[in-house]
């Protein structure tokens, strides 16, 4: 049975959790969310370590010792991310929830390489490890898996053509492998969110401002972190396999998923006879 059928709505109490990207931006606050939620137990992986191990302290502070677990784990890494993986099923013997949170974003020409690696490649290498936890097929309870995506994989900015690409790509993916019949054969949620600007580091990186084109096209208005993380918290909660979200402008998520359909439709129509 198809998820929207049983419109079920996942309780995060007792979860287990993982989210890569972890120890700043959204990828914190949301680990700090997830643990107001009740969830079990958060692992989160970065390349930040200080920042990863002060978080770390600063939760199992808040919420009970052992509750939140930094690994210093860059997921570009596939050895670094399989270890990651291994050392959170071994520890706590399930998985439920993973976030593929952690982006990088630089200006056109400079680290093209390395934002495919961690924004693409990255995100494809986790969302399988976390699905062959998970799956049913493997004797798994099932689960989801959310891939942090981007309004600008909906857009055509030409300031930011790789990044924008990375980010489309990941949505591709997602919605993809995400469509029926896998729910209904691995009781896995494969969710794309879409975030508009949001107050982070990553949003204010690099003086893109400076960029020649930002005189023509206009700037973006940023949301808080708090609007993004309650986004993801109701899309981790209620979204169906294969569905695409809008968080933006502080406004609640929504389900952008026909959107998509009809872009794809419009896509494939050069494709089918
Ligand atoms: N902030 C925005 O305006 C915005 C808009 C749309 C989408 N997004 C997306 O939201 C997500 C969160 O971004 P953010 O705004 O919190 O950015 P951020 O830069 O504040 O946080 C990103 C985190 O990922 C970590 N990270 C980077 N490379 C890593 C790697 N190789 N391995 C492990 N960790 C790594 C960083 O150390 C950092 O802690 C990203 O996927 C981003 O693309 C952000
Ligand atoms: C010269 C370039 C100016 C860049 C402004 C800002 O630093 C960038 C924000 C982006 C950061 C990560 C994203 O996905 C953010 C983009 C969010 C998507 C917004 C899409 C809306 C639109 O394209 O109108």
């Amino acid at each position: 049975m198809v998820w929207d059928e049983v419109k079920q709505c996942l309780v995060l109490s007792d979860a287990v959790c993982l989210v890569t990207g972890g120890a700043a931006g959204v990828g914190a606050a949301l680990v700090s969310s997830l643990l107001t939620e009740n969830a079990q137990h958060v692992a989160f992986l970065d390349i930040e370590e200080k920042k990863g191990a002060a978080l770390e302290t600063q939760l199992n502070a808040k919420f009970g010792a052992l509750r939140a677990k930094f690994i210093k784990c860059d997921i570009a890494n596939e050895d670094e991310l399989t270890r990651a993986y291994k050392l959170v099923t071994d520890k706590y013997r399930r998985l439920d929830v993973v976030v593929n949170n952690a982006a990088v974003l630089s200006r056109d020409g400079e680290n093209s390489g390395r934002m495919v690696d961690v924004n693409f490649k990255a995100s494809v290498n986790s969302t399988f490890k976390a699905v062959e936890a998970m799956s049913a097929e493997n004797g798994g309870s099932g689960g989801v898996v959310v891939n942090i995506s981007s309004l600008l994989a909906l857009n055509q900015d030409s300031r930011l053509a790789v990044y924008s690409a990375t980010k489309a790509a990941v949505l591709q993916f997602t919605v993809t492998l995400g469509k029926e019949p896998f729910y209904t054969n691995s009781k896995v949620r494969l969710l794309t969110v879409c975030p508009g600007p949001t107050d982070t580091a990553i949003y204010h990186r690099q003086n893109l401002q400076n960029h020649p084109a930002h005189l023509t096209q206009p700037y973006f208005q940023k949301q808080s972190v708090e609007s993004a993380v309650l986004g993801i918290i109701e899309v981790i909660k209620t979204g169906a396999s294969g569905s695409v979200w809008k968080v933006a402008d502080d406004e609640p998520a929504q389900d952008i998923s026909q959107h998509v359909k009809k872009g794809f439709t419009v896509f494939s129509s050069v494709v089918k006879k």
